[in-house]
């Protein structure tokens, strides 16, 4: 059975003057328990394809379905890490972490205790009753991670989930990020601007085109770097090919868009 079947996915915004087609016959398959990405030229449609995957809303043609079943948010499958950690400052991280369990009436004293674990394998134990706003960048996204992992979602949305983070602490919440997912068997989908962050952390890399988006090629992240957590990856001599390979692509696209 296939885990994600994307097929045939056309979408047009229509405004009151205008109508934008952002994406045109997107079809793709993922695996249960794949790290994929989607890569492309800025405007090609990205985070709408991410939102139509999600439920947030319908297409204009085609059919999203998981696990053979219709995608529809109300399911609540779907986990999400986007750029902004979307902490309730208000609230304590531990009340932020137990907020999505609370939210779809899951929240028992096992899930809690799952989640506080889990705070504490990210390096956050003693934070619980600290606020958002006296933690770093870093550590809130750790949270954001925990909080969207204590629902036990299906499948993860991370869109440019470390676009706003500094460049070491980046680098150390890809491997985080990476090696928590690949424990837990999770699948997940990564929209980003950076190639190395793609080849670093996927299995497969979807390269779209200029708008309207369509899937120009598939990229296969060889065995190799699959093995290794991200930093490593990095530096290996096989990352460079296929980084060579696919910014050679994205730059022709890139100049196609631009004339
Ligand atoms: N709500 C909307 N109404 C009208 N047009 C929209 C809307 N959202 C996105 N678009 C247009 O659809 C196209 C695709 O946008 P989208 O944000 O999905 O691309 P993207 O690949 O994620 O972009 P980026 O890489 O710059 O983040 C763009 O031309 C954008 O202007």
């Amino acid at each position: 059975m296939t885990f994600l079947k994307v097929d045939g996915i056309h979408h047009t915004y229509f405004t009151k003057n205008s109508a934008t087609t952002a994406l045109s016959d997107i079809s793709l398959e993922v695996e249960e328990g794949e790290f994929v990405s989607f890569l492309g030229p800025s405007g090609c449609g990205k985070t709408t394809l991410l939102s139509i995957i999600a439920g947030l809303f319908k297409p204009t043609e085609g059919l999203i379905t998981l696990e053979n079943k219709t995608i529809n948010r109300k399911q609540n499958k779907i986990g999400y890490m986007l750029q902004q950690d979307y902490l309730f400052p208000w609230k304590t991280i531990e009340e932020n972490i137990l907020l999505g369990l609370k939210l779809m009436d899951k929240l028992d004293s096992s899930k809690k205790q799952n989640a506080l674990e889990l705070l504490d394998e990210m390096g956050l134990k003693g934070f619980e009753s600290q606020y958002p706003n006296q933690l770093s960048g870093g550590m809130r996204q750790r949270v954001a991670l925990v909080r969207t992992l204590a629902t036990e979602p299906k499948l993860l949305m991370l869109d440019e989930p470390f676009s706003a983070l500094d460049y070491q602490t980046k680098l150390r919440l890809e491997d985080l990020v990476s090696t928590t997912l690949k424990q837990f068997g999770k699948t997940a989908i990564l929209v980003t601007h950076d190639i190395g962050e793609a080849i670093a952390m996927s299995d497969r890399i979807f390269l779209f085109s200029a708008r309207p988006g369509q899937l120009h090629r598939t990229f296969i992240v060889p065995e190799e770097l699959k093995k290794l957590p991200p930093f490593k990856a990095r530096n290996h001599s096989s990352f460079t090919k296929i980084f060579e390979s696919i910014w050679k692509e994205l730059e022709s696209l890139e100049s196609e868009n631009e004339h």
